[in-house]
């Protein structure tokens, strides 16, 4: 009999659960693994999950992994786990204690999943997903991470806002590094096929790849504690179910580029077509001058990240 699909999602905090939840609901996949630091709230978020997806009619169980063992046989591993910014820590302490802890979850994969497909939510995303393939040696292709359908996203929210009309038909297109440095491209922005160009003017376009780039730090500001969950957790499992379905559908993710857009050796968000195996093609679209300048920058932020990885000796291998 062939083996149901398993997941793992590594962090039960609110994006993890989120994630589970969603997998669940849609019943994604067979069995959902959690694998907290806590066993006894991984426990009981599974447990709620599962009665959960029987009120929904759905196949997903959800169990609570009580050690690393139990991501064996996994198909789709997602690192959610991730410390928050706490008062007096920069930006650069922030960096290092999350690339432990990724460090950390990446060793464990290469051991207990070593066939999985690996998903990276935690910030800082770009370098996170760097230190995930870095760790675990898998190829570039079963290392992903998830930012640029959440960026999409959110740039469609703002089209909508501005038209008032065209929810669920606006397909945005945004490349680059997962933060201020992202690149929205209205150029490859359509509302049910008709280009963003041809419906707003300059003016109203800048202000939406604004407020895109400042998408997530609106929200933070709003809740006061924590970041965005649902729309990021929507986004990893529209990601989660193109390998599962193998659907070889097209989703901007960061992935390691290697001579796509001029640049290897680095991670960073490019339009990937997704199916089984992951990431199974890169596909290069033709930039303009200023979308590439912006493109290089964003490159050269998440290098100067890595670059200080390397700088403390971060990584055992330690040649780049
Ligand atoms: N890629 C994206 O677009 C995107 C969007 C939103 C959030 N995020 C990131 O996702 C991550 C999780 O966000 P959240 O909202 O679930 O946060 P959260 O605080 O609700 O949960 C964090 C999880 O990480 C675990 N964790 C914290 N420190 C740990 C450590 N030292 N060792 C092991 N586990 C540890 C916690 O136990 C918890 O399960 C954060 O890094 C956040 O910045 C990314």
């Amino acid at each position: 009999m062939a083996k149901g699909k398993k997941v793992t999602v590594i962090g039960t905090g609110n994006f993890g659960s989120t994630v589970a939840f969603i997998l669940a609901m849609n019943g994604s996949c067979h069995h959902v693994m959690l694998r907290g630091r806590n066993y006894d709230i991984a426990k009981g978020k599974a447990l709620d999950m599962s009665q959960a997806a029987n009120a929904a009619r759905q196949h997903t169980i959800v169990k609570a992994a009580k050690g690393p063992e139990d991501m064996e046989g996994s198909d789709v591993v997602i690192i959610t786990a991730g410390a928050p910014r706490t008062p007096g820590m920069s930006r650069d302490d922030l960096l290092f204690k999350n690339a432990d802890i990724v460090k950390c979850y990446a060793r464990e994969i290469k051991e207990y999943a070593p066939d999985a497909i690996v998903i990276v939510v935690s910030n800082p995303l770009d370098v996170m997903t760097y230190v995930a393939l870095k760790e675990t040696g898998f190829p570039r292709q079963r290392v992903l991470g998830m930012a640029g359908i959440l960026d999409a996203a959110r740039m469609a929210h703002f089209i909508y806002e501005k038209l008032e009309y065209g929810a669920g038909q606006i397909r945005a297109t945004v490349m680059g590094g997962h933060g201020d440095t992202m690149v929205p491209l209205p150029k490859f922005t359509t509302v049910a096929g008709v280009p963003i160009e041809d419906l707003l003017d300059s003016e109203e376009i800048g202000e939406i790849v604004r407020k895109t780039r400042n998408g997530g730090a609106e929200i933070v500001n709003l809740l006061g504690n924590g970041s965005a969950y649902y729309a990021p957790a929507k986004s990893t499992t529209v990601m989660v179910e193109a390998i599962l379905k193998d659907t070889n559908q097209i989703h901007s993710c960061a992935i390691m580029l290697k001579n796509d857009y001029g640049y290897s050796d680095i991670v960073s968000g490019v339009p990937v077509m997704i199916g089984a195996g992951g990431a199974e093609k890169v596909i290069n679209m033709a930039l303009k001058p200023l979308q590439q300048t912006r493109f290089k920058n964003s490159v050269a932020s998440v290098q100067e990240m890595v670059d200080t990885l390397y700088k403390a000796n971060f990584f055992d291998d330690d040649k780049k």
